[in-house]
């Protein structure tokens, strides 16, 4: 079959080169005829479609997303079968990538029914300057399959087939990290290791937390039935050191998605925060750290400053003509908290995917209640103090121990002081090549006594405190 195609092939590139002879010397009315009857001379003889698939849209500047899904779908299911491969990396990645070689064909099979795909190029000059115009090299996927089957293949078929090389596109590909400058990402390979195993935290809020994620990035057709976008904003709070940001790695690790860090103090206003917020791709989690740091929370207060200034402007006409032409000006120079919200809010959730987004913050109250009202972040996650729980965790991780004699001390230790799995985790990490367990854990167990000492002198003194405050009323 492959041959014969190829046969026609020829004789068809050779009909092509006629036709165009045609074009350029027969008058425009024989030419239409010409074209009409050989079509229906094509369709007699020839009982196959073709389907032809360009690696470049039409604005030639992205690549055709169904090209990259066939190319992967190929390179996965049929590619052994190509005599000529092209070895490509992929990007910022070690492995090898095998596709099919130009001009080569393959044949895949769907529910009984053979079908071949091609790949080719042809090159095309630029038209309007033919002898200076650089050769311009067009790649396209061609599938060639019996007319009697039209139906199946351009319906089940080649869903099935992006729907596949999608998959495996998200499967393989190298995630990333996000960073802004101004109003531009840039990125890095994404490799952190955290993972919700290695996460220090109880089993319980743990499990609830990955089923949470699970049936988000599964609730496509749930966020479509109830007319809401597919997003879900998660606020992590709690001391420095609790595993806010690890958190949000094993997040990111367990979904397989990118993360943009948003440094919001980079951003010149809410113009240029809209201008990253579309920027993002789908299957993201989009972070602002320490959101009471980051953000002009004050934003409310001087709005409401400069609306009484511009009531008595209003009733001031000197005032307001003095002040026509720069009154614009001040009300974009920073992001603003409703600025971030109500984008998040409103047009942003009309772009297509799933994203999360996450606020972290070191002070649950400091926030502005519009940023934490229910609605707005789904879901409030506090990290907090090291249980024995989360400590057996990192035991585990650190020193591959699942019990101890020294676990009952620890246990007491950790409910009478406060101390962060950071700080914890500093204590089980081998100091030297022949530390062991023991000295690891002697050694928390010291800085757990010494925490518990100065939990105890400050209870005592605001203690004191107190009662001499209540005195002196
Ligand atoms: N719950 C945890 N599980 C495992 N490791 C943790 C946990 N919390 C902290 N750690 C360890 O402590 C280090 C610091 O934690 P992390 O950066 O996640 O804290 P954070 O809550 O983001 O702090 P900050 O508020 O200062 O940003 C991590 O690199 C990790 O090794
Ligand atoms: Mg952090």
């Amino acid at each position: 079959m492959g041959e014969m195609l190829g046969n026609l092939g020829s004789v068809m590139a050779a009909l092509m080169f006629i036709w165009a002879m045609f074009q350029q010397y027969f008058p425009h009315d024989l030419r239409r005829h010409i074209e009409k009857y050989s079509h229906r001379l094509m369709k007699f003889f020839y009982p196959y479609i073709q389907i032809t698939v360009p690696e470049y849209g039409r604005d030639h500047f992205m690549r055709n997303e169904v090209y990259t899904a066939i190319e992967t779908y190929l390179s996965s299911n049929t590619a052994v079968q190509a005599k000529r491969l092209k070895a490509d990396t992929a990007k910022n990645n070690q492995s090898l990538v095998l596709t099919i070689d130009d001009h080569e064909e393959v044949e895949d099979e769907f529910e009984g029914v053979r079908l071949w795909w091609a790949s080719s190029t042809i090159i095309a000059r630029n038209q309007t300057f033919p002898f200076y115009g650089q050769p311009d090299e067009k790649r396209y996927y061609r599938l060639t399959f019996h007319k009697k089957h039209r139906d199946l293949i351009t319906k089940e078929y080649l869903s099935h087939v992006l729907r596949e090389g999608k998959a495996i596109n998200v499967r393989t590909r190298q995630r990333k990290l996000y960073t802004n400058n101004g109003s531009m990402w840039s990125h890095v390979v994404f490799d952190h290791p955290a993972t919700f195993h290695t996460l220090a935290m109880e089993a319980e809020k743990k499990r609830e937390m990955i089923e949470d994620l699970v049936s988000f990035s599964k609730a496509e057709d749930f966020y479509a039935r109830i007319g809401k976008a597919w997003k879900r904003g998660y606020l992590l709070y709690g001391p420095p050191g609790t595993g806010k940001s690890t958190m949000i790695a094993a997040m990111a690790n367990l979904l397989e998605y990118d993360v943009y860090d948003l440094e919001l103090t980079a951003v010149k206003d809410n113009t240029e925060l809209r201008k990253l917020l579309i920027q993002t791709s789908s299957k993201s989690i989009i972070v602002i750290e320490d959101i009471d740091c980051s953000l002009d929370l004050t934003g409310q207060r001087k709005k409401k400053k400069e609306n009484e200034a511009a009531e008595e402007e209003e009733k001031d006409p000197i005032k307001k003509q003095a002040k026509v032409g720069d009154s614009d000006q001040g009300k974009t120079s920073k992001v603003t908290l409703s600025g971030l919200l109500n984008f998040i809010d409103g047009l942003w959730s009309a772009c297509k995917g799933e994203r999360l987004i996450v606020f972290t913050t070191n002070y649950m109250e400091k926030l502005d209640p519009a940023l934490i009202r229910r609605g707005r972040m789904d879901k409030h996650i506090e990290l907090s103090y090291c249980s024995f729980e989360s400590f057996k965790v990192l035991a585990r991780n650190y020193l591959e121990l699942d019990s101890h004699h020294l676990f009952d001390t620890i246990e007491g230790l950790l409910g009478e002081s406060r101390v962060t799995p950071a700080d914890v985790a500093e204590h089980l990490m081998p100091k030297t090549s022949v530390a062991d367990a023991e000295t690891s854990l002697k050694s928390l167990v010291q800085a757990l006594e010494m925490a518990k000492e100065e939990a105890m002198l400050k209870a005592k003194e605001e203690a004191k405190e107190e009662s001499s405050a209540r005195k002196e009323d």
